[in-house]
């Protein structure tokens, strides 16, 4: 009796654990006998159903027991349990269909597994999978629908499922294939490689638009660098190459501190005094003077000394004619006297003596030489340099000695 009572208990457990069962299960199906040994319900047959990775499961309802299509409907879901699949079930009109007639239209419906069905049967599932394709329903095996795991099961989170995974491509007994090779850094482009591996190689030079080698080497001797230049990285002129010299700036008056016509900044001395024009009498301009220059007599030149030139001073001058030199050259200014821009006053401070040297600091610019042609009288000599002998043969009067006769 014990024995029988073991042996009863031993099966139950291992039908349970077989089946996966859990208690309230347990007890559902020991209330009902039919589900317990597999739906006995004419109407609902399951003719197919997929494999354990939870895709669509067909069960017809309605129809022929022995699988062939009739009129009637079939339920699509995934797996989940018989209660929960929503069931379109189309009414069978009574008329049996001739087999060989074309398969009658059928509705499919897809149902989604409850949501909160999945948590119960992580605790119950053990991994098993089951054998779900029915072919008809003269098997003995349960016809329930397979609780799998849910797809947001913790139990497929938990361990590697095949379902939500990419569909791997290593065969079990072929050997994974190997390792993609991973391109290093080095042998990368240049510009990726890190700078203490190798030095990037050096930037190819830009030919000229020349094809010849002497056009190229004459462009790159006398032409600025340009866009076809030989270097294309040469920096462009900056601004301080191209400004201005300051001497440059100063003398044509771009400061906007000084005056056009003052002195250039190369005279160490202060500028003179400001420039006194006077009023020159009527017939006295320039011009005129220009005019007057014309009819002077030609007066033959002549060594001059400066004991000479000094009797023709602004002082003791029994002679009354002014003479100057200017660069060598002695000139008899008085008939210019009352031609001068800046009055005789001015102009008689160099009377007697060389005036070169006030005369450029006044004003450089004036044309003495052309100004003064008819007004030169000789050259200025030293006083060792005039022959006495002759000067006394000749008996010259003021001791001086003609140019032409020298020569
Ligand atoms: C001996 C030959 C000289 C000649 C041919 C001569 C000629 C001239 C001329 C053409 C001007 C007018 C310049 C102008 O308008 O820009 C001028 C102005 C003047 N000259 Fe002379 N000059 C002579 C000697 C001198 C000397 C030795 C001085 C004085 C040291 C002097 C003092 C002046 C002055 C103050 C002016 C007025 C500048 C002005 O305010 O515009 N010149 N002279």
């Amino acid at each position: 009796m014990l024995i029988g009572i073991a042996a009863l208990v031993l099966a139950v457990g291992a039908y349970i654990y077989k089946e996966g069962l859990r208690p309230h299960e347990i007890l559902t199906r020991l209330a009902n006998p039919f589900a317990f040994w597999g739906s006995k319900d004419p109407q609902k047959t399951i003719i197919g159903s997929s494999n354990s990775s939870g895709s669509i499961n067909l069960e017809k309802v309605g129809g022929s027991e022995n699988g062939t299509a009739g009129v009637g409907g079939y339920k699509a879901g995934l797996p989940s349990r018989r209660e929960k699949v929503d069931t379109v079930v189309i009414e069978d009109d009574g008329e049996e269909e001739d087999p060989t007639t074309p398969t009658a239209p059928v509705k499919i419906e897809l149902s989604i597994p409850d949501v909160e069905e999945p948590a119960k049967e992580v605790r119950r599932g053990k991994g098993k999978t089951r054998k779900t394709l029915v072919e008809d329903d003269d098997s003995d095996e349960d016809l329930s629908v397979p609780m799998f795991p849910a797809l947001n099961s913790a139990q497929r989170a938990g361990k590697p499922s095949p379902l939500p995974q990419a569909p791997s491509l290593v065969v079990p007994g072929i050997m994974a294939p190997p390792p993609l090779p991973v391109p290093k850094l080095a042998a990368g482009p240049p510009s990726l490689a890190p700078p203490s591996l190798m030095a990037p190689p050096p930037i190819p030079i830009r030919k000229p638009m020349g094809s010849s080698a002497a056009a190229s080497a004459r462009n790159a001797q006398y032409s600025r660098p340009g866009p076809f230049a030989s270097s294309s990285l040469s920096v462009p002129p900056s601004a301080s190459s191209l400004a201005v010299p300051p001497s440059a700036s100063s003398s044509l008056g771009v400061t906007g501190q000084k005056s056009s016509l003052q002195l250039p900044p190369t005279h160490s001395q202060p500028p003179p005094k400001p420039r006194q024009k006077v009023i020159l009498t009527p017939g006295h301009s320039p011009l005129d003077w220009a005019n007057h220059q014309r009819s002077l007599p030609f007066v033959p030149l002549r060594r001059i000394t400066p004991s000479e030139l000094a009797t023709h001073g602004p002082r003791k001058n029994e002679t009354k004619t002014y003479w100057t030199v200017l660069e060598g050259k002695v000139y008899d200014m008085t008939p210019y006297l009352p031609y001068h821009p800046g009055g005789e006053k001015e102009l008689l401070r160099v009377a007697g003596k060389d005036g070169t040297k006030l005369f450029n600091l006044t004003h450089p610019w004036v044309n003495w030489d052309n100004m003064l042609r008819g007004c030169e009288v000789g050259i200025l000599v030293s006083e060792n340099e005039m022959p006495k002998k002759e000067v006394m043969l000749d008996g010259d009067a003021d001791g001086g000695e003609d140019l032409e006769s020298m020569d």
